[in-house]
């Protein structure tokens, strides 16, 4: 069975157009914004997505491009006026940042009430401590993709591969809340036996940026399979998922078309969610 992420997000969005409509109305138009440091041509590519989906469900978006050289205080610049800015309820740092920047301290200094990713410390920190806050979009999708098919979450054994802050470490917290209250084993690099572990998976979620790392022999049949890989070999996208895993899958995420636009509905629904929040 596909978890169509395409045709989830489409639902998510239409429920979002909605949302907007119902803001404008009150006089808050909700705005997206975006600072994207340097040319990387799948930054660009992904930045230039964000802001169709925000036109298509009605969210104005505010769009700040550096070049590569940018310093530190310029990018701190550009932060400052998007905390100051009326017009823009979110906004995400592109990542990852050109190296000469500290990444740790520009994301610390987004208004964490505007942190449209939820990467913020302090969103991270009370989603450990589980109260409301804007929470990171694609593990949000994860959560979301598995529920709208019906794969059960309660008690499930869930493997997740890789340890990244975006989707990694930060689903591991969402999935063992008691909400959703499944059993969840975070492996990586370190890992010592990682096909035993996956074998023993119901969910399995890799999110490694290593192609084809989860193989056919290493899933149990039925498992569901979510790709979060979004490797570039010879300019096509490389899932961390190997093709012939659709063989034994239960359920799986196409790549793309899976977990990528999760992630895109998720961000504007956090951008969506903050010009709410601040009417209440
Ligand atoms: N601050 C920040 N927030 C992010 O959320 C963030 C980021 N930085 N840096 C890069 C990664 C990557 N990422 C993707 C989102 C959607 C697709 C997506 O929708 N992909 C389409 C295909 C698009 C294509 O063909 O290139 C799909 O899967 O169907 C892919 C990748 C968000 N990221």
């Amino acid at each position: 069975m596909k978890l169509d992420g395409k045709a989830t997000a489409a639902k998510i969005k239409a429920d979002l157009t909605k949302r907007v409509a119902a803001l404008k109305e009150r006089g808050v138009t909700p705005g997206l914004g975006t600072v994207l440091v340097g040319n990387d041509p799948g930054s660009q590519i992904y930045v230039a997505g964000k802001h169709r989906d925000c036109a298509e469900v009605g969210i104005a978006s505010i769009r700040v491009d550096l070049p590569a050289s940018a310093s530190q205080a310029d990018v701190e610049a550009a932060i400052d006026e998007l905390n100051a800015s009326p017009a823009c309820t979110g906004y995400i740092v592109q990542l990852p940042l050109p190296k000469q920047l500290d990444t740790m301290a520009l994301l610390e200094r987004i208004d964490p009430a505007k942190d449209a990713d939820g990467l913020h410390p302090v969103n991270l920190g009370r989603l450990v401590h589980m109260v409301d806050a804007p929470l990171p979009c694609t593990p949000h999708g994860i959560v979301l993709l598995l529920q709208e098919y019906g794969v059960p979450i309660k008690g499930a054994d869930v493997v997740v591969v890789g340890r990244g802050i975006t989707v990694g470490r930060s689903l591991g917290l969402l999935l063992t809340r008691r909400s959703e209250n499944a059993t969840v084993t975070l492996c990586h690099t370190g890992t010592h036996d990682l096909a035993a572990h996956v074998r023993r998976a119901d969910i399995v979620v890799a999110a490694a940026g290593v192609p084809e790392l989860i193989k056919r022999d290493m899933v149990k049949p039925g498992a569901a399979v979510l790709d979060v890989g979004v490797s570039r070999v010879d300019g096509k996208i490389a899932g961390d998922v190997a093709l012939d895993v659709a063989e034994v899958a239960g359920h799986l995420t196409p790549n793309p078309g899976g977990v990528g636009p999760m992630t895109r509905a998720l961000l504007l629904s956090n951008v969506v969610e903050a010009a709410e929040r601040g009417l209440r």
